[in-house]
């Protein structure tokens, strides 16, 4: 049993002065700590004290990471107790910069990184991370970190802060928990050139031997790590759907920013209905920007119209793109394989005749391009509908397709506006609208504690739409009526629950559990749950 500063140094034990004097005693503290014995709110207080004290969002940023590594159970229980403070502290926007910053900040190491000199000993280097039984892996190649592109090595705060949510919002055991970067290098000549960048500095290796090293590293990660889920994040959309195909049949595994936000996607939408009194069936919905998010829910949302009687080609009838050459068009030669079964028998438009032509009722971007939601768009959606949908998905706040103010203000206050990053509370006129962020969070957390809770095997999207089904049920009235889409984010661990109790009974009743189905799947789930 460890002692003394070795308790104090150890994250997963340190509880610094809210330890009892008997604690100090048995433990050989006294004299390591001041005579004081605290309450844990009293840390929580002294903590976001602290956090108001600091200038900036990424310096408290930096606060909670090295909180983090100091002391895990005071760091969740704060992010428990201001779930709506820290999440952007520690999630989307503020991630975003500190993956920017990554290389210039001096802090404790966190993750697992990977480099192609590690080829042919991934397996035994896996070996050197300290914990046996890892249940979660979030794992990226940096290519696409949010809307900010290429970031290289940088790109390791996502899964970092990927898994903090894990246990934050879904009481996954942070010790179980393993972020990992394959640092196969960076297009991004800027990196490359700066001399304090922390990443191997070459130009990505591509093709073959890319994913050679993927393979192996999968391949490593299930025999070392053989009930890990493996949660793919931000790559290159290319790689992410080539990945998710490569895996998803015999891997637990999805893609996060594929499928998670597909999930989310489609609740929204699905909220969206119970103010326009829509018929989900006859909602015709438009995508800006045709990557992996505006794909994936695409692909979603066929499922879910299927499922409610459709057939593929009646559904794909209802989802139409837009990309920066215009309209997604038979005729363009420039389409990507995942964007074909999107592409209509129409004519080349631009975005605002796109939108004239085929009068979408919901506006859905993920273009990683800013303000690309203009005041002519949403004043062209507002003309059409009289409360249209618009979802400005992507991330990091500085790549929202339009704020939240603009959608309120453009469309007369008649918008239903969700984001991937957070935006407060926005007047207009008498009324205060609590816009929702439609981010991933409200389903990765939940979808992945089910799937350990039942031990599945795979994935299958079935389940994203069980997920979304269930995020969607939780909105109650005043929700809608505040402007909200999705359920208060205070609750996500509530939420969370739900989503993975819904996802574990639809994986027993397909088959897909390697555990034995218990009597009450949710009092299961819940027993699983960490509380710092
Ligand atoms: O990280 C987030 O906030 C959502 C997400 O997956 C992305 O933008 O890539
Ligand atoms: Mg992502």
């Amino acid at each position: 049993m460890k002692r003394g500063f070795d308790v104090l140094r150890d994250k997963a034990l340190n509880r610094s002065i809210t330890f009892s004097r008997r604690d100090r005693d048995r433990l050989g503290l006294r004299g390591l700590l001041p005579h004081r014995v605290a309450t844990d709110r009293q840390m929580v207080q002294r903590v976001m004290d602290n956090l108001q004290r600091l200038p900036r969002d990424i310096d408290r940023y930096m606060l909670l990471s090295s909180l983090q590594e100091r002391n895990q159970r005071l760091f969740y229980q704060v992010i428990d107790a201001h779930v709506d403070t820290i999440l952007p502290l520690i999630y989307t926007p503020t991630v975003g910069e500190a993956c920017r910053e990554f290389s210039h900040m001096a802090r404790d190491p966190k993750g697992f990184f990977i480099t192609p000199d590690d080829r042919g000993s991934i397996r035994r280097i896996l070996a050197n991370w300290p914990r046996k039984d890892i249940r979660v892996i979030v794992v990226t190649d940096g290519e696409r970190i949010l809307g900010l592109g290429d970031l290289g090595a940088n790109g390791m705060g996502i899964p970092v802060g990927k898994l903090a949510l894990y246990t934050a919002c879904a009481g996954i055991d942070p010790e179980k928990c393993l972020p990992v970067t394959l640092d196969v290098g960076t297009n991004n000549d800027a990196l490359r050139k700066d001399l304090l960048y922390l990443g191997y500095p070459r130009r990505r290796l591509t093709g073959n031997a890319y994913f050679t090293l993927v393979d192996e590293f999968v391949s490593a990660a299930q025999s070392r790590y053989p009930d890990a889920l493996i949660q793919f994040e931000d790559f290159l959309t290319p790689n992410a759907y080539a990945l998710l195909n490569r895996y998803r049949q015999r891997a637990l595994c999805f893609n996060d920013d594929i499928q998670g936000t597909a999930a989310v996607a489609l609740a929204g939408v699905y909220s969206s209905t119970r103010i326009t009194n829509l018929r989900f069936t006859d909602l015709n919905i438009m995508f800006l920007g045709a990557g992996s998010a505006a794909t994936g829910i695409a692909d979603l949302m066929t499922a879910a119209f299927v499922d409610e009687g459709l057939t593929v080609d009646e559904a794909r009838r209802h989802l139409s793109f837009v990309d920066v050459n215009g309209l997604v068009v038979k005729s363009r030669t420039d389409l990507l394989e995942h964007n074909l079964p999107y592409a209509h028998e129409m004519r080349p438009l631009g975005f605002v005749d796109a939108i004239e032509a085929i009068r979408p009722h919901v506006l859905i971007g993920a273009t990683g391009a800013p303000g690309t939601f203009t005041q002519a768009v949403v004043g062209k959606m507002s003309s059409i509908n009289q409360r249209p949908a618009l979802f400005a998905l992507s991330n990091p706040t500085s790549r929202a397709e339009c704020t939240a103010e603009q959608a309120y203000a453009w469309s007369g206050g008649r918008a239903l506006f969700a984001s991937g990053s957070p935006f407060g509370p926005v007047a207009f006129g008498e009324t205060m609208f609590h816009p929702a962020q439609g981010n991933n969070v409200y389903v990765f957390p939940g979808i992945g504690l089910g799937a350990l809770a039942c031990r599945a095997r795979t994935l299958p999207d079935e389940l994203f739409l069980t997920a979304a089904r269930t995020l969607a049920g939780l909105v109650r009235r005043p929700h809608l009526d505040k402007g909200s889409l999705y359920p208060p984010l205070r609750d996500i661990r509530k939420i969370s629950l739900a989503i993975a109790a819904s996802v574990a009974t639809q994986a027993y009743a397909m088959n897909l559990a390697r555990e034995a189905r218990p009597r009450n799947v949710r009092a299961s789930v819940e027993a699983m749950m960490y509380r710092p």
